[in-house]
């Protein structure tokens, strides 16, 4: 028998009924899980947003193998299970279900796994010793109270022998006290949703709160859009090593994928997913001296990678209604510079995009924040006198070797990459991508 497009459908043998592996909740949204679980080869993988009233028969009746559960049904997830590894027992919630060979549900919680990846790796790489030498019988501050801390604490005390102190909202421990009574505690993890996009980057806890808590190594945040959250911002900002939590998502991944296979996986697969989703995800930011050729070499270097690009000055003519150069003749730079730091904050947090910055970015420093929370930022360098001062007001005003001193060294303390220009807008594009191993 042939359908509508001439194939051959099978009408006898098995058809598999449903897809296998997939993650259930409500409401879902974007979701990287089935990028990540192709990777890890737990594919095909479907994204199930469930009703509550249509979940319970789902997990307990529906067509499939292995799943991944979220908010806000990881209790129900441990309730339907026949057999309960020991965390879910703990926690009394699962983000794991499988199917065993006689149809049992078993339940575990890969969360507990993932952070304890995340910890173990931070420790070792940016702290120089195990999680146990470093935290072992020390105080670890975690923010919030929901089902991501339970799961972070019951990693901390199980696996680390660390002393969980929980700071929350409406708990006897507060963010008032923060400084007060915990100046004593050796790590920081935010669980809470503050700093999660789009309301990014906002930290729960402020630069100074942080600063207070003089015996800190270190902060992990579970939040994994943005990339680098304001926390971990804020904690960079004073010297203190931080991650956010893209490094645990691919790990309680890669646990539940080892479940749904039945076999196991090497651990090494974490950074390697990890490095492409942030190649897929990453901004590239392009700054310089106006002129330097950052909207040319931003688009030819958007349409090498396939990706969109964004030039600031064009969002601001957009969201203006006017060109920089008429906001600023009309109604002086300050006023230029508010919108264009609102669009900023609008397209840095935005993943996988080439942003074009204006000549100028740089001049609030609040901008940096905005735009390195997803992006890796570029420099472009020419020689000054090949510059176009043409249709640049704040060029031709203070002439370019004036804004040359005052810029370079903030487009030089920026910059995560400094690239000499090559001569072509194409070629310096094809530069960056390689020295970004970008693909
Ligand atoms: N790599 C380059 N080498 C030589 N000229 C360039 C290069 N990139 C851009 N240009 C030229 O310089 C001028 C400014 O480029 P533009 O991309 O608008 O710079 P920016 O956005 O940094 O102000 C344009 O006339 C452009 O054609
Ligand atoms: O240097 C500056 O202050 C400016 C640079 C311009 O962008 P380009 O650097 O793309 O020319 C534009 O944002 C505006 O005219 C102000
Ligand atoms: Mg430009």
């Amino acid at each position: 028998m042939d359908d509508e497009k001439g194939r051959t459908v099978e009408t006898t043998g098995e058809r598999p009924t449903s897809v296998p592996y997939g993650l259930v909740g409500h409401p879902l949204g974007h979701s990287w899980s089935p990028q990540i679980h192709e990777r890890l080869g737990s594919e095909p993988y479907a994204l199930h947003d469930l009703g509550p009233d249509e979940v319970e028969a789902f997990l307990r009746g529906g067509a499939w193998q292995g799943l991944n559960v979220t908010i806000p049904y990881k209790r129900l997830a441990a309730e339907v299970a026949d057999v309960r590894s020991p965390a879910v027992v703990r926690l009394g919630a699962a983000n794991t279900l499988v199917r065993d060979g006689d149809g049992r549900i078993v339940a575990e919680n890969t969360d507990v796994l993932g952070f304890s990846w995340m910890l173990d790796r931070f420790c070792r790489t940016r702290l120089g010793g195990s999680p146990h030498e470093l935290l072992g019988g020390r105080k670890v501050l975690v923010l919030g109270s929901g089902g991501a801390a339970a799961a972070v604490r019951d990693a901390l005390e199980h696996v680390v022998g660390a002393q969980a102190a929980t700071i929350s909202r409406g708990g006897p421990e507060t963010y008032d006290s923060l400084a007060e009574r915990h100046s004593d505690a050796a790590l920081l993890v935010n669980t809470t949703p503050v700093g999660m996009y789009p309301a990014c980057p906002a930290s729960p806890v402020p630069v100074e709160t942080l600063s207070a808590l003089t015996s800190l190594l270190g902060v992990l945040d579970v939040i994994y859009n943005p990339l680098r959250t304001g926390l971990c911002l804020a904690a960079e900002r004073l010297g203190l090593p931080a991650e956010s939590g893209l490094a645990m998502l691919v790990a309680q991944a890669l646990y539940a994928s080892e479940l749904f296979q039945g076999r196991e996986l090497d651990d090494a697969l974490v950074d390697a997913v990890e490095r492409d989703l942030l190649a897929r995800t990453r901004n590239v930011v392009l700054v310089g001296m106006p002129g330097v050729g950052k909207s040319s070499c931003g688009r030819e270097l958007a349409r090498l990678l396939g990706r969109p690009f964004v030039d600031l000055d064009d969002a601001v003519t957009i969201e203006s209604g006017r060109t920089p150069a008429q906001i600023i003749s009309e109604d002086g730079e300050a006023a230029f510079r508010d919108v264009e730091t609102r669009v900023a904050g609008t397209y840095g947090s935005r993943a996988g995009l080439v942003i074009a910055c204006g000549g100028g970015i740089v001049t609030r420093a609040e901008n940096h924040d905005l735009l390195r929370q997803n992006g890796t930022v570029v420099q472009l360098e020419r020689p000054l006198g090949d510059l176009s001062v043409e249709g640049r007001p704040v060029s031709r005003a203070r002439g370019l070797e004036q804004l040359a001193a005052e810029r370079m060294p903030l487009y030089r303390s920026w910059a995560d990459l400094v690239l000499p220009c090559t001569g072509s807008a194409a070629g310096d594009a094809r530069a960056i991508a390689e020295r970004l191993a970008l693909g």
